[in-house]
């Protein structure tokens, strides 16, 4: 009880020393509820491992991934979280003697089979990094370039609605709509951030998978990523790593804690931050290690 009442503490607190808000206004409770109706799956990991060279860095992990909605992946540093999501997009095949066992579906259809364009499968599969990573080029061409490569854009009102649009999607419109044919390495951390954010969406994802979006960013623009998050999975399906275990709290409905490549625990958000099932869950949303 009394470890119940901490840990509901800790989920619904704020940040130490960030002061980020809860996204979207909305209460924990309101964001995590335990009786929602579970979406359909967009992805399914099955005994999944990952080997680099002779090292195991995941174990049989088994995970269902609701669409329209958020995991979130915690666990402390080196426990696989970031080598998992690599896995749903196949990024671990640009790693040198990386191998994936197991199988992982998307939409029911093993995205490691024999043949499958990964090309396509990383526009299906978008992906947001730490570090915000905009290419040298002007705002409006990082967030065309994707639409161009794919050929997604008939003519160019075409490929501007899309630059539109996703800037929109992704809260950055009003901010840069004047300035669109400058380099988007001009922008602000937070802004780059959703420019990234803008250039994943251009290409219609299904799946966005992000890597820790907000650690390089101060407590403004991550409160601004987050409410993105929080609108994003109305359309989307997004799968998020995360440090900040008051963040996961905030922005997902579901949780999954990895340890020593071991996937220990998934289930509902408030759950695993009340009511964890497993001890080493517990020991860790108590920051008894970690
Ligand atoms: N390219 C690589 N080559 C060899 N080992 C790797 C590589 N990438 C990760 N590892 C190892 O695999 C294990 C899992 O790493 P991973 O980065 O997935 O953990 P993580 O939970 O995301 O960590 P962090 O929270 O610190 O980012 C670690 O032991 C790590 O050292």
């Amino acid at each position: 009880m009394e470890n119940d009442m901490k840990t509901r503490e800790m989920a619904t607190g704020q940040d130490e020393g960030n002061g980020t808000p809860a996204s979207s206004g909305r209460s924990f409770a309101e964001n995590q509820r335990l009786d929602r109706e579970p979406n359909p799956l967009k992805a399914t990991a099955r005994d999944v491992c990952v080997f680099y060279g002779e090292k195991q860095a995941l174990f049989d992990v088994n995970l269902d991934v609701e669409d329209r909605s958020v995991t979130a992946l915690i666990g402390p540093s080196g426990c696989g979280k970031s080598t998992f999501l690599r896995c749903l997009n196949r990024m671990n095949d640009t790693i040198a003697g990386t191998r994936v066992t197991g199988r992982i579906e998307l939409d029911g259809r093993d995205i490691y089979e024999p043949g499958l364009d990964v090309v396509e499968l990383r526009a299906r599969v978008g992906m947001v990094f730490q570090k915000p990573n905009p290419f040298p080029k002007s705002i409006f061409d990082n967030v065309a370039y994707g639409a161009r490569i794919h050929g997604l854009a008939g003519d160019k009102s075409d490929l501007e609605e899309i630059v539109s649009t996703s800037l929109q999607k992704a809260s950055l419109w009003n901010e840069v709509k004047d300035r669109l044919h400058e380099p988007g390495t001009g922008l602000s951390g937070g802004q780059q951030q959703r420019l990234c954010i803008a250039r994943a969406i251009a290409v219609s994802p299904e799946l966005i998978l992000m890597d820790e979006p907000a650690s390089a960013l101060d407590p403004i623009a991550t409160a601004k990523i987050e409410e993105l998050i929080d609108e994003l999975k109305e359309n989307y399906c997004i799968v998020i790593v995360t440090h900040s275990m008051q963040q996961a709290a905030r922005v997902s409905q579901r949780t999954a804690f990895f340890h020593l490549g071991n996937l220990v625990e998934v289930g509902p958000t408030e759950q695993i931050f009340t009511n964890p099932q497993d001890q080493r869950t517990l020991d860790y949303i108590t920051g008894r290690f970690g």
